[in-house]
């Protein structure tokens, strides 16, 4: 049995236009804090293997820490966030760019926009692999974007559906 356990699969974004993109993206992100303390903050768990390449793709002597969120079950998001993990130190006057996989309905990057920005940061920006604007609930300034999709529930590349298929190196949409 392979990584996809039985189930059908669809490749929605390949490894290599994931790969792509992140390396665009990974060049902008240099280019505008250049010469500032970038931090950049992965939101948990979907974002390990987002913010492991973006991180790479990024020439600037960064740091790294991590948020843990947690919000859906199965494929629908409860509407409460919780906080399972927090940031390891303070953040006060760091330039933060949370690094996120996806907003679905905007309601994580919300709440954790609302409550970074009171630890005083001296600036806090998303950095969204993907973005769903048909299930948007509340609008989130997304200054670096990688995809929008389409309204389906989506795993792989960090993503999963109820713990499984974050191994997946690609995106993908379960068939029935
Ligand atoms: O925009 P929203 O509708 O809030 O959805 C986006 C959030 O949902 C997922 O996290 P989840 O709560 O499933 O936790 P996980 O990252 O541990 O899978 C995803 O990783 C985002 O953090
Ligand atoms: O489409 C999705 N897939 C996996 N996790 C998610 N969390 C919000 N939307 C999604």
């Amino acid at each position: 049995m392979s990584r996809l356990g039985g189930e059908k699969v669809e490749v929605l974004l390949s490894e290599a236009q994931l790969a792509a993109r992140i390396a665009e993206l990974g060049a902008r992100i240099s280019a505008d804090y250049a010469g500032q303390p970038l931090t950049l903050v992965g939101v948990l768990k979907g974002s390990f293997m987002f913010l492991a390449d973006l991180a790479r793709a990024i020439d600037l002597p960064l740091k790294v820490d991590f948020i843990g969120t947690t919000s859906y079950q199965g494929t629908k998001s409860s509407g409460v966030v919780r906080i399972t993990n927090d940031l390891s130190r303070p953040i006060d006057g760091e330039h933060i760019l949370l690094v996120e996989d996806i907003v679905d309905t905007g309601l994580t990057m919300q709440y954790l926009l609302e409550n970074l920005a009171t630890r005083h940061p001296a600036s806090v920006k998303v950095c969204a692999l993907l973005e769903k604007p048909a299930r948007a609930k509340v609008q989130v300034p997304i200054a670096y974007k990688g995809f929008s999709i389409p309204d389906e529930f989506v795993i792989g590349y960090g993503l999963d559906w109820d713990g499984r298929f974050r191994n997946l190196p690609f995106l993908g949409v379960v068939k029935p």
